[in-house]
């Protein structure tokens, strides 16, 4: 009987896992493909793994803590030797878009801060332009509508994100912006120029930050992505 998982976000968060050895600091990612990694380290560390973590979200962050996985305060951590995190978007240059969470801020952090960067997803996260999935924008709450005109003057079309009717806050306080590029041919560009207008304190383009990409496949098989 093949008792192996064959959800492909969990697949591909556990193979990355297999990276993570004694002694590392690790990032725990947000979303649900970082979910998986948190689960497996989680056993991982009930096994014996020696590690200590820190996470890039609140949910993740009580997640760690439900599975006794040691987190350890932002002014104990010089370096962070690895983390896994998910994406909503990753195309051949491994370039990506996240913060389908709202997460991307934090994420970005602890992701510029770490050794190798591993990226999970299922193969429908897998595109050839990225843009399609609307690119998350943190915006601060001020005078946010004027930072949306200055969005869209970019040529976008920015939506504040709401839930339960209400905007929704990121768990640092600010408004998110999904912004309607229909593709985005020019990540880097794109990402500096959304980061010049006042008001925005991130965006959720990741360029050049990946150090390995694995994605889980339908059928159960999950490959590093190749760098094209
Ligand atoms: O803000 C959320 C993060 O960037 C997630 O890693 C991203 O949205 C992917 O999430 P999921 O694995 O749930 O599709």
């Amino acid at each position: 009987m093949n008792l192996k998982s064959s959800n492909p976000k969990q697949i591909a968060a556990e193979q990355a896992v297999e990276y993570i050895q004694d002694g590392m600091t690790v990032g725990l990612g947000t979303g649900s493909t970082a979910y998986w990694a948190i689960q497996q380290i989680g056993k991982k560390v009930l096994n014996g793994l020696q590690i200590k973590a820190v996470a890039t979200s609140i949910q993740s962050e009580n997640l760690a803590k439900e599975l006794g996985i040691p987190l350890i305060p932002f002014s104990e951590v010089e370096e962070i030797d690895v983390t896994i995190d998910g994406a909503d978007e990753v195309d051949g240059a491994w370039n990506l878009v996240k913060g389908g969470g709202g997460a991307l801020l934090r994420e970005k952090i602890i992701a510029s801060s770490s050794k190798q960067l591993i990226i999970v997803v299922d193969e429908s996260k897998v595109v050839t332009h990225l843009g399609k999935f609307h690119l998350p924008v943190e915006v601060v709450k001020f005078g946010f509508e004027l930072t949306r005109n200055k969005l869209s003057a970019l040529g976008c079309e920015p939506k504040l994100r709401m839930v339960d009717q209400q905007p929704f806050t990121t768990d640092n306080g600010n408004y998110i912006l999904d912004c309607d590029f229909k593709q985005i041919n020019s990540p880097s560009e794109c990402h500096d120029a959304i980061n010049n207008i006042p008001g925005v304190v991130d965006n959720g383009l990741f360029i050049g930050m990946a150090a390995r990409v694995i994605v889980g496949y339908q059928d159960g098989s999950v490959k590093e992505l190749k760098l094209v």
